[in-house]
């Protein structure tokens, strides 16, 4: 988080007023109603462009560009403040905070050793103004100078008191925000009323401050970060809130009977160096994703009164304060589709599918909706805009419709009415719908899997026998299944002698399949086929494969930073079924690979450093064999399987109907050859 973001490109003059067109309009209805059709991370770059663009064209700036602006110079208001109402620079990250300090140093001539560092609230400033202790007008940020008069939101917004404790005359500045509950009844409530809701938290509380007329009242939460007396106020309190430091000036406000950030895990602290502002700025950002209520960032201030007042102000911004800028947690992006999936208890749950978008360091394609309440409570339609939201290792999620975005070819999002899983009855008495079979409705599903042509190649056990033999209790899992005795198998419903026999057989054909195909079955979540042959080849034994950390399970290929905690989390999870697999016999070794787990290419294998791509039908002795098994003989030989043709393709197998991937390899001059060629080359490593 040192670098500043990138900004938008500005190639020429028309694109450069364009731009400040859209920026204007963006900013206005930001700070009017929260309906801007720009993400705050779309509108902070454009901006960044605009500013860029100018620096390097100073003889086209335009009166009404945003740049150097409170609000960018998009909104106007009436009340005039009493002290304007500025905005914050920003720095993002340690290295410019600590420029920002000696630059503030030197300003004003000493060092500075009281800072005080609280969170960025994300939401709208605003200005309670008490007189003898009565709360008697609220007015917007407006354009600094001048706000807006939003007194009708008074009695509405939880935190702001009617009446202080002390009949005293004073004006308070904070934020107004809603937190996750009340966007959440906002977002209801709207929806019952026109089937519409609201962006975001932000947005919500955007909308609601500044909407006087509205059946239906929505709840706001206020946390204060300031009190000023009036200029010309020259009592005794005037007096000492001007002299005391910040951080003791909010522990009046608080003393008061107003809320601020106090009592929540990131108030404000106050901190003698860089170095504990640091590690506060780093403490609030780890606490984000927890919390009731949107930052973007961290707000770093000279705590000392005598600080400030020699550092003054620039025409937008204090100089002895500064916003550490934390990355965007929220994108406007599009909602494709939703998935349906029955997870290990049997809840069922909708995810949503997106247009990938980057969000907080990763790129997001699925995020959690919850569960079907959560769809109709927001409204939520395929093909909408949506806004995301992702801050650190949280699950990304979608929060709501961007209504305003809608074109009118969104579609009602398709709502089960089986279970996607095992297609049996759902369960729809709670809010978080389940499969009516609960946890067994999963390990249908994985026994199935595992007992895939692919996997273990159980032969004649079909989706309704694992039913039955889970209804009956005789197996939990598919390690079970090697524990069936005949006399259990026959006591089943429709179950003769030859077909216990075949299955008891097809049992004990599944324990010999090489490691691969059971660590395959064991359906470790992103390891497919070809992934776990190369775990298998690469580890050798299964003693090995769960002996691995991340780090050592990151040495395979394929298998990255994100994904290898996951394997080594889901293995640990596993491994009641593992020792059950190992008890029955089940083959724990890959054939061909050296125990040690080392050697996967010895040069002596016919394959060894090639990658062999297949295509066609397959004739003569490899006839028999699905396309898995043929790349399975492939890795046992040595080689690498691949499913496309290029110029680092060695070998292309090409049988009857090849088409396009033969054409392709000739024309790059890869060596072809047919089925049986093939076979000959590989003979002794045939199934
Ligand atoms: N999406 C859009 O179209 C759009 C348009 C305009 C602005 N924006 C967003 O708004 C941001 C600018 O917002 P701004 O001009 O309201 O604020 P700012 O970034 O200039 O910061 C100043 C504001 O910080 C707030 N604040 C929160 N916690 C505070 C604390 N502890 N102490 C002091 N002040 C605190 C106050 O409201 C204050 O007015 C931009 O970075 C952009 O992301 C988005
Ligand atoms: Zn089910």
């Amino acid at each position: 988080m040192t670098d500043a973001p990138p900004s938008t490109v500005i190639a020429d003059e028309t694109a450069y007023a364009e731009a400040v067109q859209l920026a204007l309009d963006s900013a206005a209805a930001y700070y009017a109603d929260g309906t801007s059709t720009l993400d705050d991370d779309a509108y902070d770059r454009l901006v960044r462009g605009i500013e860029a663009y100018e620096g390097e064209h100073p003889d086209q700036v335009l009166p009404q560009s945003p740049t150097g602006k409170v609000a960018g110079g998009a909104v106007v208001g009436d009340v005039p403040h009493t002290v304007p109402m500025l905005s914050l620079d920003n720095v993002f990250g340690a290295d410019q905070l600590a420029d920002w300090a000696a630059s503030l140093e030197r300003r004003i001539g000493r060092p500075v050793t009281a800072w005080s560092v609280e969170p960025k609230l994300d939401g709208l400033a605003i200005s309670a103004r008490y007189r003898r202790g009565r709360l008697v007008q609220l007015v917007t940020r407006g354009d600094g100078v001048a706000g807006e008069d939003v007194s009708h939101a008074m009695g509405t917004i939880v935190g702001l008191p009617d009446r202080l404790a002390d009949t005293v005359t004073v004006e308070l500045r904070g934020e107004v925000m809603m937190t996750a509950a009340q966007f959440d009844e906002a977002c209801a409530k709207r929806q019952a009323h026109d089937g519409t809701t609201f962006a975001n938290p932000r947005s919500a509380a955007a909308g609601t401050l500044r909407t006087r007329e509205r059946p239906y009242v929505c709840e706001l939460t206020f946390f204060g970060y300031g009190a000023l007396p009036a200029p010309d106020d020259s009592s005794e309190l005037a007096t000492r809130l001007r002299e005391l430091p910040h951080s003791e000036v909010m522990g009046w406000v608080s003393g008061q009977g107003v809320q601020t950030t106090d009592a929540t895990p990131v108030a404000g602290i106050v901190a003698e160096t860089l170095e504990q502002v640091q590690k506060r700025v780093d403490e609030i950002a780890a606490a984000r994703p927890e919390l009731e209520f949107g930052i973007d960032g961290i707000v770093v201030k000279c705590d000392l009164a005598a600080d400030q007042a020699v550092a003054g102000f620039s025409s937008r911004a204090p100089r002895w304060a500064v916003a550490y800028k934390l990355p965007a947690t929220e994108k406007i992006t599009k909602l494709v589709g939703v998935e349906w999936n029955t997870g290990r208890t049997g809840i069922i749950a909708p995810r949503a599918v997106l247009e990938p978008v980057e969000l907080d360091g990763s790129v997001v394609t699925y995020a959690t909706l919850h569960n079907v309440a959560d769809i109709t409570r927001r409204g939520l339609m395929l093909g909408d805009s949506v806004t995301v939201y992702k801050a650190g290792d949280v699950i990304p999620r979608v929060e709501a419709p961007v209504v305003h975005l809608r074109t009118g070819d969104e579609q009602p999002i398709p709502i089960p009415s089986v279970c996607p899983s095992c297609g049996d009855a759902i369960d729809m008495s709670q809010e978080r719908w389940r499969c009516v079979r609960g946890r067994a409705c999963r390990a249908i599903a994985s026994i199935s899997y595992a007992a895939g042509r692919d996997q273990l190649d159980i032969e004649g056990l079909a989706d309704n026998r694992i039913k039955q033999l889970l209804d009956a209790e005789m197996i939990a899992d598919f390690a079970d299944l090697f524990y069936l005795t005949r006399d259990q198998l026959l006591s089943l419903e429709r179950m003769g002698a030859v077909s216990t026999d075949n299955l008891l057989a097809a049992f004990e054909r599944a324990k010999a399949q090489p490691l691969s195909r059971v660590f395959c079955a064991l359906g470790v979540r992103g390891t497919g086929r070809s992934m776990s042959r190369r775990i298998a080849r690469h580890f050798g034994t299964m003693e090995a494969i769960r002996a691995a950390d991340a780090l050592a399970i990151q040495q395979v290929e394929g298998i990255g930073p994100e994904k290898a905690p996951v394997v080594v989390a889901e293995l640990a999870e596993l491994a009641p079924l593992i020792d059950k697999l190992v008890a029955a016999g089940v083959t724990m070794t890959e054939p061909g690979v050296d125990p040690s787990g080392s050697a996967t290419s010895a040069p002596e294998l016919p394959l060894s450093g090639m990658s062999v791509v297949v295509t066609g039908a397959m004739s003569g002795p490899l006839e028999e064999l699905s396309r898995n098994q043929v790349n399975e003989l492939i890795e046992r030989a040595g080689g690498k399987a691949s499913s496309s043709v290029s110029a680092k393709t060695s070998l292309l197998v090409a049988g009857e109907k090849a088409g396009s991937k033969r054409a392709k390899a000739e024309q790059l001059q890869v060596r072809v050859v047919s089925p049986e060629e093939f076979a000959e080359l590989v003979s002794e490593f045939l199934p």
